[in-house]
Order: C-alpha cells, then structure tokens, then sequence
C-alpha cells in the first residue's frame, strides 16, 4: 500500500469507529431504558448512563491517536476511550489499559513485541496524516518524533491540553504508579509534571473504581492556574474530580490581612500544630462537684471521678472534639440507665434516648468541653499573651510568641481581620474539632511552595495516597518547607521521589539561559535538559525605552497566530497596562473567566505553572530585585515560552544571565 493509500485506510477505519462508538451509545441508552423498568435496578441504571454519557461522540477530540503492531495479529488503536463493534470486539482501546502501555514505553532497546508505533496527526477532528516508529532490532532510539513536535509547538490559546497521545516512557512510569504509592515528583519547568499528575489521576480513577465514590482532588497554587489545568480531566471523559486553590480548601474570612513574611513563616511552621492542639484541648475542664441529673426519677448523681473516667481515653486518643463531646454524651447516658439499672429502675430504649436531650447532660458535656469556634481558639492565642504562654510554652521562644501577638485588639474574634496565614491556623483547629471529608487520591501542584501548615490542611483532607509536583528551583515563598525531605516528614506518610529531568515545553536554547540561574537558586539540582532545538529561540534587546520596544514586539507578534505572555515584575503591571492599552494593544491577565486573549499581562507573581508560545521579559533586573526569591521569580519569567523568549531590558541584566 502506498502511504496515501494508507492514510485513506486509516480514515476509513476512523470512520467506522465513529459508527461503533453511535452504535455502543444507542445500545446503552437502550439497555438503561429497559433497567429503568424495573424497580430494584437504579445502581444499573446509573452505571449504564454513566457509560452512555462517556460514549458521547462530541467531536471534541479524535477517537484514537496511535496504533501499535504486534504483538497481536491485528493492529491496536489507541484512544481517550473504549469503542467495542457489535460483537463486543476492542476497536478502540483506552490509553489506560496494560495493553496501551506499550504504545508509550515501547523503544528499540525495549520493544515489548511491537513491531511498530503510529502516531496520527490531525487538524480537528480529521486525520491528516501519520508518522511510524519502526521498532526493529536495527532502529535506533532517536529524540522526540516529529508529530510530538508538532503537538508541543502548535499554537496555544486557552486552557492545558491533555497529552494523553505524547505521554514519554519516564511520564508513563509516574502516572502508572500503583495507588498506594505517595510519589513527589521533582522536574525542572515545562517537564510536564502538571500533565503528569492530571494523567495519573485520570488512570488512578480508570484502574480503581472506588476513588470515583472517594473523589479525587487536585490542589493548585491560585485560582488562574487552577483555571489553567481544569480542563485537562474532563478530555479524558473525568469531570468529577474537584479542583481548587490552596487558599480554596479552607474557609473565606474576608479580606486577608498582608502580615510582615517572618511572622506568616511562622505561623507556617509545623510547630504550630503543637501549639494549636495544646490550646484545644486545654479547653477541658472536669467538674468539681457532683452533676446532678434530673430528669430522671430518681435523680443521679454523677460525681467528677465519674466523668473524669468517661473522659480519659478520649483524651488520651484525642478524639476529634465535636466526636468526643458525641462520645462523652453518650456515655453519660450509659452511666445514667446502669446506674436507675441498679436501683431497680430500667429504661425503656425511647426513655434513654430522650435523655441524650436531657439538660443536665449537655450541661455536663460543654463544661467540659465548651463550645468555641476555631477561629475563637486562635483569637485567644493571637491576643492573650498568657494563653499564647500556656500553648506555646517549651515550643516556641519567647521571641516568637511576641511576633505572634496582635500590637491591636480586635473587639471579637468576629471583628478581627485574618491573614492567609492565619485562615490555614483556623483550619488546623477546625480539624482537631471536626475533621474535614477526605478525598482518596490527592494532586498537589507546585507543592514546593507550600508551609508545613498548608501541606497538613491538604493532607486533613486526603484518606489515601497523594502526588505532590514541584521544582525546588521555583521556591518562591518564605514559608515553604525548603527541601523535599522536609516536605515528606510533614505528610506523615511514606513517600517515593521521582524525577522529570527532560523539558517539552522549553527549548534548548532558552533552558540554556536558565540553567544559567540554577547555582543561586538550587545549587543541588541538575540543569534540566530540553527535547527540543529552536535555532532563533531567544532574543536579547537592549533599548532605551523598553515600552516603545515592547510595542513594536506586539505589533509584529500580530502577524503570528501564537499566544503572547508579557511577563514583568508586579510592581510594573498597572503602568504597562495603561501603556498598552493607549498604544491600543488589547490585553488581558491570563486565564481570565471566559476570556482567552492573544496578548496576556502575566505579572512575575502569578506566572508560575503557565505558558505561552511567545514569552516576552521585560527589565529581568526589576524581577530579580528580591534577593534569591528574585532569581528564581526570574527563573520562572524565563521557562514560559514554547517557541520564543524575547527579553527587554534598558537596565542592566542580573549577572548571571549576563554572563552567558
Ligand atoms: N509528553 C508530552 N508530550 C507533549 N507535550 C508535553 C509532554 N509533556 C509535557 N508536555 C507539554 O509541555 C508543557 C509543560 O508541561 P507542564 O506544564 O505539565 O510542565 P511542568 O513541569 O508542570 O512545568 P512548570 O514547572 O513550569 O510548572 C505543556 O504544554 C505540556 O502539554
């Protein structure tokens, strides 16, 4: 067969996926319409138009992607998702099946008995062309294929897009893990950790249908990059899994406060936790006299060495409070009918149950533990000195306990304005009262740069393992646990750390640049390597008025299809906005609700975990201002760019970078 024939034969079979993947759908639905008949089979009902719905045939993306050859007598497509013929044979397999493995860790050196890889290419929807692997002993392992390429550079706009075609054998590895495993996954940027973890999600969720009733949830560092990614999931047909920023998982409570970085550090620090569970259950107060319960006849009695007894392994487990307040009242009622029992008058079930309502017992219950918000208990501690003493005493110096005191009094815990910091300590309290659900699988991104504190509000909320992404080269906030060891001692679970080492979205000629950086920023990590060489890949201009510049570099990007990021120092935004917009350059922030603009305005602090095909820096001296937080906010301004790096500068560049 000559290639164009070949290609018209992989249409046709497309073709008659597609006819399948109706034919599949119309069954299901029929099946569903039956079940629904009858009474009894809701569970089956559900299951099969969950099937249905997943078989929709939207047109979004193509059915398959790849093929391989052998070891089966006939080829394998690979594809989002299963497409069987009428007579329930495989037409299209999932990429999550042991079988489509193959497609992705098959090579020269290891050619798992295929014979040969296809990767197809398209525009839309339709099939234009395809390139072959040949895996036979005389091929030899060569770089990225030539449609990979193509994938990485196609012009990008809006939201992540799945790589669910181009996964690489060492990506492969990390999203097959089992689900038992906890994996940190370290990588230098545009690595593909972010995809990476979103694919190990989709395939924990294939392989394990209980994490689709555990949930599965995906943390990310703010709510543009969370915006960014939330699209990759529902592709590969899961929309159930939730996402949220860091910030989202705890409660709002107004408008934070900005707090100087040392006292948010340590309000970071996973001494904290100590401190807070001191304070909680410091709250206890055993009754020194006898409690008298009277809504029973006789009256009981129940005296302090009594309720000390009830109480004393939920103290010594430290039982959730809002559980042990339940256990406590419980009991009490226990004590209460033994106690009539003994004096020759039982209680009926009805009557013992009345007395869970019994005002006395309640009583009892909140003397001993009173009732106090979460946010009441930290209240106390930021603003009493001697309570913060009690809490913290033989945990945090002197020193420390000062920096953690109000200098001004709030009337109420109510009227009292909350820092980032502080909505994570309210969080920690709410736990040890009542913990929060807990998700069976959690993703967490850009996890370097997350306090101790913060990463124990994530695993609160995790009942299983977890897949933490990260760079310690893009550290870029005060609090962070500072090493991934120290990230691994405040999970509190065993961890395995793996590593992403080549960069797709970063060509060769920019993570050169970059690299430059690493000795100030990460001195114990190694350069990242790229996939790819762009000759003209980065451009150095050095000018007198960088925003006259800066026009003339967007005014010619027009004639481009690519996506442009502007990224510059925080501090600089409003006055290059104002700039663009007089000089009649449309912009936007990145990832905006609903808008995907040509020309995005990414200030230094938000641009971690995006990307653009045309990055431009502007004053890289600005960005780097801030000491070694600085280089690395600098390290991240530079690996945005797919294609191209354009860096403006009229102040002198950061040595290091002059150097190169
Ligand atoms: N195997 C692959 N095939 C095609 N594209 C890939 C592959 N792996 C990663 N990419 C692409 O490379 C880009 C970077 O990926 P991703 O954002 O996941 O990297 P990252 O390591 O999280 O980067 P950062 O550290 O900057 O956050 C994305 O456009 C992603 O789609």
């Amino acid at each position: 067969m000559t290639a164009e024939q070949e290609l018209v034969s992989e249409r046709d079979y497309l073709d008659y996926a597609h006819v399948c993947l109706r034919q599949s759908r119309k069954q299901l639905r029929e099946l569903a319409e039956r079940a629904r008949k009858r009474p009894g089979d809701e569970l089956m009902v559900e299951w099969l138009e969950w099937r249905a719905d997943q078989l929709r045939d939207a047109n979004e993306s193509p059915l398959f992607f790849g093929r391989i050859d052998g070891p089966e007598p006939k080829p394998c497509y690979i594809g989002r998702r299963y497409v069987s013929d009428e007579r329930d044979e495989p037409v299209v397999i999932d990429w999550r099946t042991d079988m489509a493995s193959r497609f992705y860790r098959a090579s020269p050196s290891n050619r798992m008995e295929v014979t040969r890889r296809r990767r197809f290419g398209f525009d839309g929807v339709v099939l234009t062309s395809f390139d072959d692997e040949p895996l036979t002993e005389e091929t030899a392992d060569t770089g990225l294929s030539r449609l990979v390429i193509a994938e990485i550079e196609r012009a990008h706009y809006g939201p992540m897009r799945d790589i669910v075609a181009t996964i690489q054998p060492d990506q492969d590895e990390i999203v097959r893990t089992e689900l038992a495993s906890t994996l940190i996954v370290q990588g230098g940027p545009g690595t593909g950790k972010t995809a990476v973890g979103l694919h190990r999600a989709a395939y924990l969720l294939y392989e394990h249908s209980r994490l689709r009733r555990e949930g599965v949830l995906v943390v990310g560092p703010n709510d543009t990059f969370v915006r960014y990614i939330s699209r990759v999931l529902p592709t590969l047909g899961e929309s159930q899994v939730v996402h949220s920023s860091v910030d989202g998982l705890v409660a709002d409570r107004g408008k934070p406060v900005v707090e100087e970085p040392e006292v948010a550090t340590l309000k970071g620090d996973a001494r904290m936790a100590e401190v807070l569970r001191r304070a909680v259950w410091s709250g206890l107060r055993l009754p020194t006299e006898d409690i008298l319960v009277r809504e029973t006849s006789p009256y009981v009695r129940i005296p302090p060495y009594v309720v000390a007894e009830l109480c004393s392994d939920l103290i010594d487990r430290q039982v959730p409070l809002a559980r042990a307040r339940e256990h406590l009242l419980e009991r009490a009622v226990s004590h209460v009918r033994r106690n009539l029992e003994e004096r020759g008058h039982a209680l009926t079930d009805g009557e013992a149950r009345r007395l869970l309502r019994a005002k006395s017992l309640r009583d009892l219950v909140s003397t001993v533990w009173p009732t106090v918000t979460p946010a009441q208990v930290l209240f106390t501690l930021l603003t009493d000195a001697d309570a913060l003493h009690r809490a913290a005493d033989g945990v945090l110096t002197d020193e420390e306990q000062k920096a953690l005191l109000w200098p001004t009094v709030p009337a109420s815990a109510g009227r009292a304005k909350w820092s980032p910091a502080d909505r994570f300590l309210i969080d920690e309290i709410a736990g040890l009262m009542t913990p929060p659900d807990r998700y069976g699988h959690v993703v967490i991104d850009e996890a370097q740069d997350l306090s101790p504190i913060q990463l124990r509000a994530i695993m609160r909320r995790c009942a299983g393992s977890a897949t933490l992404l990260g760079d310690m080269a893009q550290r870029t906030t005060p609090w962070a646990a500072g090493s991934w060891a120290a990230v691994a001692e405040h999970l509190g679970v065993a961890t395995d750390l793996v590593r992403l080492t080549t960069s797709f979205r970063v060509p060769r000629e920019i993570i050169e640049v970059a690299n430059a950086l690493l000795p100030a920023i990460a001195d114990d990590l190694p350069p990242t390597v790229s996939g790819r060489h762009v000759p003209g890949a980065l451009a150095t201009v050095e000018c007198e008025d960088v925003l006259a510049e800066l026009v003339d570099v967007l005014r010619a990007a027009e004639q481009h299809p690519d996506s442009v990021g502007i990224v510059l120092d925080d501090a600089r935004f409003t006055t290059v906005a104002k700039h663009l917009a007089k000089a009649g350059v449309q912009t936007g922030l990145p990832h905006e609700d609903g808008a995907d603009h040509k020309v995005s305005l990414v200030p230094v602090g938000l641009a971690k975990g995006l990307e653009f095909d045309h990055v431009v820096v502007l004053e890289p001296a600005e960005i780097a201002a801030a000491g070694a937080t600085g280089l690395r906010l600098l390290y991240i301004a530079l690996t945005r760019a797919i294609s191209r790096l354009t860096v403006l500068h009229s102040r002198p560049l950061p040595q290091l970078l002059a150097s190169r």
